[in-house]
C-alpha cells in the first residue's frame, strides 16, 4: 500500500529523514515511535504530500507520488492538536472531506450518519463542537478523517492531548475499528504503550533513521540494540566479555541463553531476570536496595550493587524488600538479551 524508497529529507545540512525505507501493506497498523526530533513527523509529511523528499520516492499503491499534491494522493490525516472547525457542527465537520469532494448531500448525511455510529457517537451530528469533551472530540475528528475513505490513514500523536484511562480505552476501540474496516494506517506517537497497544508493526526511529521494525512484543523481547532498549525504558545495560557461554561483566558473571558465541558485547538484563535472594548467597553482587517504586503488578527495585551501575530489579507486590535492605542476586539466563553493537 505505501512504500518509502530510499526517502531523504534535509533541513540544511541535517537529514531529519536518511535514506528510509519502509513499506506498510494494505490493512496494516504501523505505528512509529521515537524521540524527539528523530522524524517522525517529517516522516508523516512527506507521505502526505506536505513535504517534499530531497531524495527518494513515495509509492501508494505502487505509483510514485512524486509531484502528486496533497489532496490527490488519497491519505487521511489526523493531527495532534485535531483542529476541528469550531463554525461547523459535528456532522459539518464529519462532511467536510465529502463536501471537498462533491459528493451530494443525501450520501454525506448517510456517511456521516454512519461514521458517527461507527466512533461511538451516534445521533451526535447536529452537536456544536465547544459542547463536546477531549475523547468526543478526538472520535469526530477520527470520523472526519475517515469519511472520504482513504487509501492510508496518517494519524499524529492521535491520543496526545487526552488522560490517559481515556487513552487506554480509545486505543482498544481504535484497534478494534481498524480491524473492522480494514483501514491502513500509519501512525506516529512518542507513547509506547500506545503504539504497542494499537501496533500490528512498530518502527523505531533514531537521527532520521530506522533503528528497528517489528511486531511489538518481538520488538520488546529482542531489541535490536541498546538505544533501542533504552528508549524502552530497560536501564540494565552493561558490557560484558562473553566466553564459553557466560559472561563477564562489572556486576559479575552473567549466565547467557545457549549459542552467544564469544566476543565483546552489550547485555540487556531485564528486571525480571534480577532475582532477589537472601544477603550472602546468590551468584550475582551483594547489593543494597536503593528504592522501590509500585507499578500495580509488580515493584521496580532499585539495587545499589558493590560494583557498578544501579542494577533494577521487579519483585511481586508482596516481596518487595525494604529501602536499605542488604540483598543477593541471582541472574536468570532466559532473561538475558544480547544486544547488536550500538
Ligand atoms: N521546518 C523545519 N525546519 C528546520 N528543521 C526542521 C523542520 N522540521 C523539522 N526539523 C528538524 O528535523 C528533525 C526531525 O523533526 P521531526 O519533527 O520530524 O521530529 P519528530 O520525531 O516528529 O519530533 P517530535 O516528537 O518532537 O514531534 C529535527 O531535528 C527538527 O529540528
Amino acid at each position: 500500500m505505501l512504500g518509502l524508497d530510499d526517502v531523504t529529507v534535509r533541513f540544511g545540512d541535517r537529514a531529519a529523514l536518511d535514506a528510509v525505507d519502509l513499506t506498510v501493506a494494505a490493512h496494516e497498523t504501523v505505528c512509529v515511535l521515537g524521540p524527539s526530533g528523530s522524524g517522525k513527523s517529517t516522516l508523516l509529511r512527506v507521505v502526505a504530500g506536505l513535504r517534499r523528499a530531497d531524495r527518494g520516492r513515495v509509492l501508494l499503491g505502487g505509483e510514485d507520488q512524486t509531484g502528486v499534491p496533497v489532496h490527490r494522493r488519497g491519505v487521511g490525516l489526523m493531527f495532534q492538536d485535531h483542529q476541528l472547525f469550531p463554525q461547523h457542527d459535528v456532522a459539518g465537520n464529519v462532511a467536510f472531506g465529502l463536501r471537498m469532494r462533491g459528493t451530494n448531500r443525501a450520501a454525506q448525511q448517510r456517511r456521516t450518519a454512519e461514521l458517527l455510529e461507527l466512533v461511538g457517537l451516534p445521533g451526535a451530528g447536529g452537536r456544536t463542537v465547544s459542547s463536546l469533551s477531549g475523547g468526543e472530540q478526538q472520535r469526530v475528528a477520527l470520523a472526519r478523517a475517515l469519511a472520504p475513505e482513504p487509501k492510508l490513514l496518517m494519524l499524529d500523536e492521535p491520543l496526545g492531548q487526552l488522560d490517559r484511562g481515556l487513552r487506554e480505552r480509545l486505543v482498544v476501540e481504535l484497534r478494534a475499528l481498524f480491524g473492522r474496516l480494514g483501514t491502513t494506517v500509519l501512525a506516529v506517537t512518542h507513547d509506547q504503550g500506545e503504539a504497542f497497544a494499537l501496533a500490528d508493526r512498530v518502527v523505531i526511529m533514531r537521527e532520521g533513521r530506522i533503528a528497528q521494525t517489528g511486531a511489538p512484543l518481538e520488538v520488546w523481547q529482542r531489541p535490536a540494540d541498546a538505544f533501542v532498549a533504552r528508549f524502552l525504558g530497560f536501564d540494565n545495560i552493561v558490557d560484558a566479555e562473553v566466553r564459553d557461554g557466560t559472561a563477564d561483566t562489572v556486576w559479575g558473571r552473567i549466565p547467557l541463553p545457549a549459542g552467544v558465541p564469544d566476543g565483546a558485547y552489550e547485555l540487556l538484563v531485564r528486571p525480571a531476570g534480577v532475582r532477589l535472594t537472601d544477603p550472602g548467597t546468590g551468584r550475582g553482587p551483594r547489593c543494597t536496595v536503593e528504592s522501590r517504586t509500585f507499578r500495580g503488578s509488580h515493584v521496580a527495585v532499585r539495587l545499589r550493587p558493590e560494583n557498578g551501575p544501579v542494577l533494577e530489579a521487579e519483585t511481586g507486590p508482596r516481596d518487595a524488600p525494604e529501602q536499605g535492605a542488604r540483598v543477593g542476586v541471582e541472574f536468570a539466563p532466559d532473561e538475558i538479551v544480547v544486544l547488536g553493537r550500538d
